[in-house]
């Protein structure tokens, strides 16, 4: 199985391509065609994403550098929170001294939350002044929201601000509420202006209508929905889609992202072009191998070099028309100016209201909305599985890699969040080889067979924990027991064995530190994928087969973005986080003792004599169950600490009883 998988691997690093926009002749040959651009942001819960999070990330895209007119900014709230409401207006009124700011002093990021967090020299010798006003605006708007939300409702005085709390009655709840548009800067409009008198981009915010009973399809639905109603009030030929951690860090993104599609000679065949999904929040040695380096680098863009480049979600340019369906044909060429103009002729109560039929419940009864136009519905890995469904319809989408990144989300800090997180992924991508939607056959003779095969890398993750599992038990159980398992050192036969375990080691060693990864780093990626094998992998393959036989449903559980200080100082110093007994950490725990117990067992063997002949044969069962004890360090530690991090007692039993009676069973 490994060697299958080794096989696929390759393909995404057979034609490596390597691209770079040059804006600045956009910008000389195209100023007055720009097509406008319409940005999406998802949030989905008021806890587990802030709004004042949130909302950096819609400033972050509010003040790029692009001609406001051009621009519309789309926040969709599947958690209907009118905290989350409360914040985009408080936003709509910051932006306007947020924008110029910006743009004068040319700051970066633009996010303020990330802006404010770094060292800012408040002494700045230009505008010293400027600073200060704008940090405290921004500190008493983040304070204001931060309190809404710990209070969890919002104050009389506050709703009489906006006619849009009046949507928020005493029946509406995250589960069950009708569709609220609310378009809090309608950019049309002359007054729409920041202090200085320059435009502003519009912003809307979006809550979908939810009812029990229907099938809301998670992220799928929500940006489908979005779609939609942005096509009545904007209609810009291009989509930037974010999820609402992922701040804007490059001002000029979007001119890079249009180079690829106003390219003369291929940018009408472009269907959307991917940035690779970067983090604010990453330690020095990356404790959860949150970054994959080598993915990003070198597997993403080899997988371009076949023409199947992923869409993963967020950090995404679309093309309208390609997102909603459109087969790319040579003989028609798509064109990127068809802006709306009979928006202007509406009031913003009259758009609100033509808006919000198009985000109810019943709106894509008997459409090809989920299936054939939009976002693909049914899958944990909604993004991959559209990504590829554009692809096959003859679309070529490119994936783009600044030095300079474009956008920064937030990665999780605990071993729980992160494995839950791929255990979706992995999930969602081994249902998708299982569908109708498995590259060999819905592909065949419409994507390259390269392309094919370098989605396999991600969709069989959840099957490559089977042989992990093998590797991780059965040699130290052998060792126990006096079981060899691979031929003699001396022999032959051992050669391939070891020339493949040092082969791939230090290739794999290599090529993360020429893709910017530290020794330790590359040291905790071997650890995170030794686990996210036999646990989020593990259960994920489970998982898909009680999915293929019809007994569950698909589920999406949101990643959380905010930790305890408590915890996030643990991440800082990069300590592994327990602290739960679920049962992933029974599984981690478990096979550390086990393979603690064959080494010691194995050890006590060599230096109390057996024959050299003997130990020939186990050299190679002692060699792994070594490695295993030495990147479990971190594990056996966690029983040992006395933070609320470490290996709750319970699972440190439950581990330890259940390796002794694998240890005394008895193997034939
Ligand atoms: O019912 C839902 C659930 C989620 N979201 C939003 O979807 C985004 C991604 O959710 P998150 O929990 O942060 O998932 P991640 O594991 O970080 O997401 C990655 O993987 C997902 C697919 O599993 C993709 O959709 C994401 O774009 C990609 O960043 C967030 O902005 C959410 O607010 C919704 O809008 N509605
Ligand atoms: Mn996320």
């Amino acid at each position: 199985m490994f060697g299958m998988y080794w096989i696929f691997t390759q393909s995404a690093r057979w034609n490596v391509v390597f691209r770079h926009p040059f804006k600045h002749r956009l910008s000389s040959r195209y100023e007055d065609k720009l097509p406008a651009v319409d940005i999406f942001v998802c949030t989905a819960d008021p806890i587990l994403e802030p709004p004042s999070m949130v909302i950096s990330t819609v400033l972050s895209v509010m003040s790029y550098n692009y001609p406001p007119e051009k621009l519309s900014v789309y926040l969709s709230d599947d958690g209907g929170s009118e905290l989350t409401f409360y914040a985009l207006l408080e936003a709509s009124n910051f932006s306007k001294y947020w924008i110029p700011f910006c743009k004068k002093f040319k700051v970066e990021p633009r996010s303020p939350r990330a802006y404010f967090a770094q060292n800012i020299d408040m002494n700045h010798p230009e505008f010293a002044h400027e600073i200060s006003n704008i940090k405290k605006l921004y500190e008493a708007m983040k304070s204001r929201i931060d309190s809404a939300v710990e209070k969890g409702c919002i104050s009389k005085e506050i709703k009489d601000q906006h006619r849009g709390f009046a949507e928020w009655n005493s029946k509406v709840t995250k589960k069950d509420h009708q569709s609220i548009v609310q378009i809090l800067i309608d950019g049309w409009n002359p007054d729409a202006v920041d202090i200085e008198g320059n435009k502003l981009p519009t912003l809307v915010y979006l809550s979908r209508e939810k009812r029990p009973g229907w099938a809301h399809n998670f992220k799928a639905g929500s940006m489908n929905a979005l779609t939609r109603v942005s096509s009545e009030i904007s209609n810009a030929p291009i989509i930037l889609n974010l999820d609402c951690d992922m701040y804007a860090n490059d001002p000029d993104t979007i001119r890079d992202a249009l180079c690829f599609f106003m390219d003369e000679k291929k940018g009408h065949q472009i269907s959307y072009v991917q940035y690779p999904q970067r983090y604010s929040n990453i330690t020095k040695n990356d404790i959860y191998s949150n970054v994959a380096f080598v993915t990003h680098k070198i597997e993403l863009a080899g997988i371009d070099g076949f023409g199947g480049t992923l869409y993963c979600g967020t950090g995404c340019f679309h093309r309208r028309e390609s997102l909603c369906g459109s087969k790319y044909s040579k003989d028609h060429r798509f064109e990127l100016h068809n802006v709306k103009s009979n928006t202007k002729d509406k009031t913003v109560q009259e758009l609100e209201e033509a808006c919000k039929p198009l985000a109810n419940c019943d709106y894509e009864n008997d459409t090809q909305w989920g299936k054939e136009m939009g976002l693909v519905y049914g899958c944990p890995v909604e993004d991959i599985v559209t990504g590829l469904t554009i692809q096959c319809r003859g679309w070529k989408p490119v994936y783009y890699n600044p030095t300079k990144y474009a956008f920064l989300g937030i990665a999780p800090t605990t071993l729980d969040i992160s494995l839950i997180q791929y255990k979706r992924w992995s999930e969602g991508m081994f249902q998708i080889f299982f569908s109708e939607y498995c590259p060999f056959i819905y592909g065949h003779g419409k994507i390259n067979l390269g392309a094919q095969m370098g989605y396999c890398v991600y969709l069989l993750w959840a099957p490559v924990s089977l042989p992990t599992l093998y590797y991780v038990v059965l040699p130290a159980l052998g060792l126990l027991h006096s079981v060899p398992l691979f031929p003699e050192v001396s022999s032959l036969w051992f050669l391939p064995f070891a020339y493949v375990f040092a082969a791939t080691t230090i290739y794999s060693l290599i090529e993360d530190l020429i893709c910017g990864d530290t020794l330790k780093g590359w040291w905790n990626f071997q650890r995170m994928w030794a686990i996210r094998r036999m646990t989020s992998f593990l259960f994920a393959f489970i998982d898909t087969i009680i999915w293929k036989l019809g007994l569950s449903q698909t589920s999406f559980s949101v990643t959380a973005k905010v930790v305890d200080d408590d915890v996030l100082k643990r991440y800082q110093q990069e300590i592994m986080e327990f602290g739960t007994s679920s049962i992933m950490f029974t599984i981690i725990a478990t096979i550390a003792v086990l393979n603690l117990f064959s080494f010691g067992w194995g050890f006590k063997n060599v230096v109390f004599g057996t024959t050299t002949r003997e130990l020939e044969k186990f050299i190679p069962q002692m060699t792994i169950s070594g490695l295993l004890v030495l990147l479990n360090l971190p594990v056996y530690q966690a029983f040992f600490r006395n933070d609320k991090g470490r290996l709750p007692s319970s699972v440190v039993f439950k581990s330890i009883v259940i390796a002794s009676i694998a240890c005394l069973m008895p193997i034939y």
